[in-house]
């Protein structure tokens, strides 16, 4: 079991709890209050890697042949056991990362629901019959899993990301090594603990945390993982896809977004300012569906403007576990200095502030990563605030005079991940649906926030064209066998 009392989380390999090879370990703090110890993690080495890869690795063929149904009843049990410790997983969460307690609840309560969805998956058709022009013959479609899956995850939802990967590798019939971001797992320690207590067979779920350029390097190079399934920067991910591609394995990239929110001059502003707000700072903008670019016809912008201002000033920053702050820190250092140079850089380019912009210093916040949620005008598209993900509570807003120019500019960047356009004219909304480059289109609605059994991705470069979530994730996790009986 995990020693919460002692705050150390240790690896899961092989159904055990177990501490790294060379004993190191990493204490990770409260992003809030670094005052705050939330747990201690494992640096593991990569004979641990091998160790939890060989374990997945003889445990596939058994959890393989077992039904659907079977595999399917683990997951109810593991998810009513992260049902019942809702509250605690949630609390570690808000420690671990930042985000607020009611987005952390909130969050946890969609992984018990993933881990549902993917449950009932066991019990539903996994082929089609093709007719043969051999009339004395039967043709039909099976799936087969991957085998050992490989799962690298990121700070920014850490139970949700690695359940809606585990859960569709497991009840498909693979076997996974997770390897958590460091700066999320104690969390994901909590999440494995709910697999452990399900009594899933031992070597089916392992888990080993440490630093990603060793630990995740080591799991997309290891010829028995057969699949690797990744969410995060777009750096990582072209580099995990170059090694899973040199050694013909599968993988799956979720990566960034510059994600555009569109207010044409027949939207209802308030619905636009709250959405804008929702999508673009909730969990302190570091979502790769948040909203950064929010591209708005020139008849209603000083009004959009004035409102966005009023409401996003009346916003409280702070420590994520009180019911009074509605937005909380940076995840980590890095992401607080990484968020302070592009307010930076969009001074120097010539953006105008017009709220926010600085650190919070003061005695509430002095011993967190808080900085202030921040808009700047007078953005244009070429500016490294509009290019460049930030991941962080930066809006940019841009003026356009027509519907055609912000759809042009929506569509001016590298990424494609999820876009979305208030108005109230059918033929915008169908010239929106029709020509934005995004994998996920929303329609007077936030750019953030994804239904678990829909199908979830991004165009351009922000994913491996290859979709996560819903039935689509059958895609990924199996091959498919074309059978031929006569
Ligand atoms: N698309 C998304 O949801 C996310 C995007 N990001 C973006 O990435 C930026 C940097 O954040 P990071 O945490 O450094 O992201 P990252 O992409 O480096 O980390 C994501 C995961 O990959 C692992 N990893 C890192 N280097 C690796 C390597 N060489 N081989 C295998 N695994 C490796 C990490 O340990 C972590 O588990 C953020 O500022 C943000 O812009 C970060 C997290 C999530
Ligand atoms: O918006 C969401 O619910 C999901 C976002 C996401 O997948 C991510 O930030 O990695």
């Amino acid at each position: 079991m995990i020693k919460t009392e002692e705050k150390t989380c240790l690896n899961y390999v092989n159904g055990r709890w177990k501490s790294s090879s060379n004993g190191e370990t990493k204490t990770n703090l409260n992003p809030a209050d670094t005052n705050d110890v939330v747990g201690v993690v494992q640096k593991s080495t990569l004979e641990d890697v091998d160790e939890a890869v060989a374990a997945a690795k003889e445990a596939k063929t058994a959890w393989r042949k077992l039904s659907g149904d079977a595999r399917g009843k683990y997951l109810y049990k593991v998810a009513n056991i992260l049902e019942s410790r809702l509250d605690e997983v949630a609390e570690t969460l808000t420690r671990e990362m930042g985000k607020t307690l009611p987005e952390a609840k909130g969050e946890t309560a969609r992984g018990v629901a993933i881990l549902r969805y993917y449950a009932g998956e066991g019990l539903r058709e996994v082929g089609n019959v093709i007719p043969s022009t051999d009339n004395q013959a039967l043709q039909y479609t099976n799936r087969t899993p991957l085998g050992v899956v490989g799962v690298i995850t990121p700070w920014n939802f850490p139970v949700a990301i690695p359940i809606w990967k585990m859960a569709p590798a497991l009840i498909y019939g693979n076997t996974v090594v997770i390897k958590p971001a460091t700066e999320a797992s104690v969390t994901c320690a909590k999440v494995i603990d709910c697999f452990a207590e399900a009594g899933l067979p031992e070597g089916v779920v392992n888990m080993v945390s440490g630093k990603g350029s060793v630990i995740g390097q080591r799991i997309a190079e290891h010829p028995d993982v057969n699949g690797i399934t990744f969410t995060g920067s777009n750096q990582t991910g072209r580099h995990l896809g170059q090694i899973a591609l040199a050694r013909g394995a599968k993988y799956q990239l979720e990566m960034g977004g510059k994600n555009p929110v569109i207010v044409a001059d027949d939207a209802d502003l308030d619905l636009a300012v709250q959405a804008t707000i929702s999508g673009g700072l909730s969990s302190t903008g570091q979502k790769c569906t948040a909203t950064s670019r929010v591209i708005v016809q020139s008849a209603v912008y000083d009004a959009f403007k004035a409102k966005l201002i009023n409401k996003i000033e009346e916003l409280n920053v702070g420590n994520g576990l009180s019911s009074e702050n509605w937005m909380g820190p940076c995840a980590n250092e890095s992401q607080l200095e990484k968020v302070l140079y592009y307010i930076e850089k969009g001074k120097e380019e010539g953006a105008t502030l017009l709220t926010g912009g600085n650190r919070l210093t003061d005695d509430e916040h002095k011993d967190g990563y808080f900085v202030e949620p921040t808009v700047f005008e007078n953005v244009t598209n070429d500016m490294a605030i509009s290019q460049e993900e930030i991941f962080g509570p930066v809006l940019g807003l841009i003026k356009v005079d027509t519907f055609e120019e912000a759809m042009k500019l929506a569509n001016d960047t590298e990424f494609g991940l999820s876009a979305a356009v208030f108005t109230e004219n059918i033929r915008k909304m169908l010239a929106f649906i029709d020509d934005i480059e995004a994998g996920l289109v929303r329609v007077n609605y936030e750019t953030a926030g994804v239904e678990l059994q829909a199908p979830f991705g991004g165009m351009k470069n922000s994913s491996s064209h290859s979709r996560e979530q819903g039935r689509a994730a059958i895609e990924f996790f199996t091959s498919i066998k074309t059978v031929f009986i006569k």
